[in-house]
């Protein structure tokens, strides 16, 4: 059974129709991303899929159960996270504040005056647990906005991952990225474990194709192909209206 699923969903600003009758379907684990060039409505349907945007018509499963009324709090309790374009964090905490509180979000704790949030053994457990994991331990007191923009948003897809999610949903994770951090975000993004679904918008080809098992074409609103990398690679349709439009293709 898939994991998600969006059926004919459609979406309308006033009299701008943006998503036309979008499908799709995402399998436990898949990685499954989502091109198009701008102005596609990728982030309109991400919008959509985490209801921060009400649907017009059609419907959203997650497990079997239809999600597209709820809301995005209850959807990250279900198992749904995301990140988005711009970066939602704590410029003046730490880097283990930060990651603090996203632990503490996600428990749903009570401010208790006898009990301070600090000194909550196994929030300090998970925290280390995953400072540690992503080798991130020596950067912990450095305040957030002073780190690179890069390391930046990768903290952001940790904190997304705080909730310990079954689908995740990443919007442009290499967006303003030097080189290097791409190549670092495409390796990280690899390396997520394969408990998780990802659902990912991505620009660069070359991190496309890294990370693909699956790919949906989005054109004015409408999937024009949903396929394997290779059936996108080679789908005339999709190289004229996508890699014609000066995107950058991989070799
Ligand atoms: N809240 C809104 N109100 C009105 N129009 C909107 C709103 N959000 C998006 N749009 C319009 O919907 C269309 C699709 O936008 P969307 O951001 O979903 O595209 P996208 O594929 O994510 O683009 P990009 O790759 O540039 O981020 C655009 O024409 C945009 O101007």
């Amino acid at each position: 059974m898939s994991l998600l699923k969006v059926e004919n969903i459609s979406k309308s600003f006033k009299t701008l129709q943006v998503l036309y009758n979008v499908s799709l379907e995402v399998k436990p684990g898949e990685r499954h991303v989502i091109i198009g060039p701008n102005g596609a409505g990728k982030t309109t349907l991400f919008n959509c899929i985490t209801n921060l945007l009400p649907i017009d018509s059609g419907s959203i499963y997650l497990d079997g159960k239809e999600i597209s009324k709820l809301s995005p709090h209850h959807l990250v309790h279900l198992g749904m996270s995301r990140t988005f374009q711009k970066n939602n964090l704590f410029g003046d905490l730490t880097v283990e504040e930060n990651l603090h509180l996203a632990l503490v979000a996600k428990k749903s704790y009570r401010y208790n005056i006898f009990s301070p949030l600090a000194s909550r053994s196994d929030i300090k457990k998970e925290t280390n647990r995953i400072l540690d994991q992503w080798e991130i331990s020596s950067r912990r007191h450095i305040k957030v906005k002073n780190l690179s923009y890069g390391e930046q948003r990768l903290l952001e897809v940790l904190l997304a991952m705080a909730s310990n999610p079954k689908i995740l949903l990443l919007d442009e994770p290499t967006s303003g990225m030097s080189p290097a951090e791409t190549a670092q975000t495409s390796e990280m993004i690899q390396k997520l474990p394969r408990s998780i679904a990802l659902v990912v918008i991505e620009h660069d080809m070359e991190v496309v194709f890294a990370i693909a098992d699956r790919i949906t074409v989005l054109h004015h609103g409408e999937v024009i192909l949903s396929g394997s990398p290779e059936e996108v690679r080679n789908n005339e349709m999709v190289k004229e209206i996508y890699f014609g439009g000066g995107a950058k293709q991989h070799a």
